[in-house]
C-alpha cells in the first residue's frame, strides 16, 4: 500500500529498497527444477502455491469492495506485487526478542547491511521507557568505507536462498538430508563392499536402540542430515553402530546420548570402521542423485550467458554438493585416524 502511495510517510524507505529481488519464487519452472535437492524443491513450490492463495484470496476481497473502499487506491494487487512485498520482509527484517516471545521487526537503515559469518558488528537490541531501540555496535575498529557486515544467523543455505536470495559457497550451516531407510543402509553398506546381513535380521535389542534413536516405532523420525562441524546426524551414527555391534553390552554401557557422539563409540576398529565407510558411501550415494556432478556445475558457472537466477541456482547446488565432499573428506579423516591408532 505505501508503495503505491508516492510522497506517504514510508516513501523514502519503500522506494530505497530493490525493485525486483532474486528469490526462488520468482524463479522459472526449470530454473526451479535445476537446483536439484528436492527438500528445496518442496519449500520453493510451497511457497508459490501460497503466494499464488493469497493473491486469490485478496482479489476476492478487493472485488466485493466499492470503489470508494479499495485500501491500496485502486493499485492492482496480484501475486507479483504481493511476491514482491513478501521478499522485502524476508529478506529484510530482524528477529526481535521480549518478554512477550519474538517477533520480526523492520529496521531501516539497519536493513543494509549485508550478511557475513564472520561480521565486523552486530545488531544490540535495547529495552527502554519508550519502547525498544537497536544499535549496530562495531566488534573493533573499521576502516573508512568498509562495508558494515552483520550476521543473519546461523542459517543454512536453503534458508538464504529461500529468503534471502544468496547462498555462501563455505555455511558450516548447511547440510543436506537423507530419509534414513533399510534400503539406503544396506545399500551403502554393499558399495562399501562389507559383508553382514545388514538389515534382515536385526536382534530385539537392535531393534529396541533404533526405537529409542526414533527410526522405529511410535513417534518415528527418519530425515537425518549430513554436513557441519559434526558430519553427520547423531542419530545416524548411533543408529550405524547398533546395526554393526555384535553384542549389546558394549553398546548399552555407552548410552543413547554417547552413542550419538564421535567420542562414543562402542565397540573399537572393526565396528567403527565398518560405520565410516558406510556413513562415506551415504554421502557417495547422495551426490550420485544430483542430476550433474560438481565440475559440470562449476563449468557451468563460468558461462557469460548466465541470468542473474541462474548463476545462484548453481552456486546453490555446487554448495549443497561441496557438504557432501567435505563431508566425505572429514570422515576419511576420521577413517585414516582409526587406522593410525589401531597399531
Ligand atoms: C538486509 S538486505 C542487505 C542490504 C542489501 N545489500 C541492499 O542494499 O538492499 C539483504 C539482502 O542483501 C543481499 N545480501 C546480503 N548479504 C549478502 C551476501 N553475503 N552475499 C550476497 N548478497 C547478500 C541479499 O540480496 C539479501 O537479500
Amino acid at each position: 500500500m505505501e508503495r503505491a502511495q508516492r510522497g506517504s510517510f514510508w516513501w523514502p524507505y519503500i522506494s530505497n529498497l530493490p525493485q525486483r529481488f532474486n528469490i526462488p519464487v520468482f524463479f522459472t519452472g526449470s530454473e526451479i527444477a535445476n537446483l536439484q535437492y528436492a527438500p528445496v524443491i518442496h519449500q520453493v513450490k510451497k511457497r508459490c502455491r501460497a503466494l499464488l492463495d493469497l493473491a486469490k484470496e485478496v482479489e476476492t476481497v478487493l472485488s466485493k469492495l466499492g470503489t470508494d473502499q479499495q485500501p491500496f487506491g485502486g493499485q492492482e494487487v496480484n501475486a507479483s506485487s504481493l511476491g514482491w512485498a513478501m521478499a522485502a520482509v524476508s529478506s529484510r527484517a530482524f528477529q526481535m526478542h521480549n518478554s512477550s516471545g519474538s517477533s520480526r521487526v523492520m529496521l531501516p537503515l539497519i536493513d543494509m547491511c549485508n550478511h557475513s559469518f564472520t561480521p565486523n558488528a552486530r545488531i544490540i537490541q535495547q529495552e527502554e521507557k519508550g519502547g525498544t531501540s537497536f544499535v549496530v555496535v562495531a566488534e573493533g575498529n573499521l576502516q573508512a568505507g568498509a562495508n558494515i557486515l552483520l550476521s543473519y544467523g546461523a542459517l543454512s543455505n536453503d534458508v538464504l536462498l529461500l529468503d534471502y536470495g544468496f547462498v555462501e559457497s563455505q555455511n558450516v550451516h548447511d547440510f543436506v538430508e537423507m530419509r534414513y531407510d533399510k534400503i539406503m543402509v544396506d545399500a551403502a553398506r554393499v558399495a562399501a563392499r562389507l559383508d553382514g546381513d545388514g538389515y534382515s535380521q536385526l536382534a530385539e535389542w537392535k531393534q529396541s536402540i533404533l526405537e529409542q534413536l526414533n527410526f522405529e516405532g511410535v513417534g518415528v523420525s527418519l530425515q537425518v542430515k549430513f554436513g557441519g562441524t559434526n558430519l553427520v546426524d547423531g542419530r545416524l551414527l548411533a543408529a550405524l553402530r547398533v546395526l554393526y555391534a555384535q553384542d549389546s553390552d558394549s553398546v548399552k554401557r555407552k548410552g543413547i546420548t554417547e552413542l550419538q557422539m564421535w567420542s562414543g563409540s562402542p565397540s573399537g576398529y572393526i565396528i567403527e570402521s565398518n560405520v565410516l565407510k558406510t556413513l562415506v558411501a551415504m554421502c557417495a550415494l547422495l551426490l550420485g542423485h544430483f542430476p550433474t556432478p560438481i565440475t559440470e556445475d562449476e563449468g557451468a558457472l563460468k558461462s557469460k550467458e548466465l541470468t542473474e537466477a541462474g548463476t545462484l541456482v548453481l552456486e546453490y547446488r555446487i554448495a549443497k554438493k561441496k557438504v557432501l565432499v567435505d563431508c566425505m573428506r572429514g570422515l576419511s579423516r576420521k577413517l585414516q585416524s582409526l587406522e593410525r591408532d589401531k597399531f
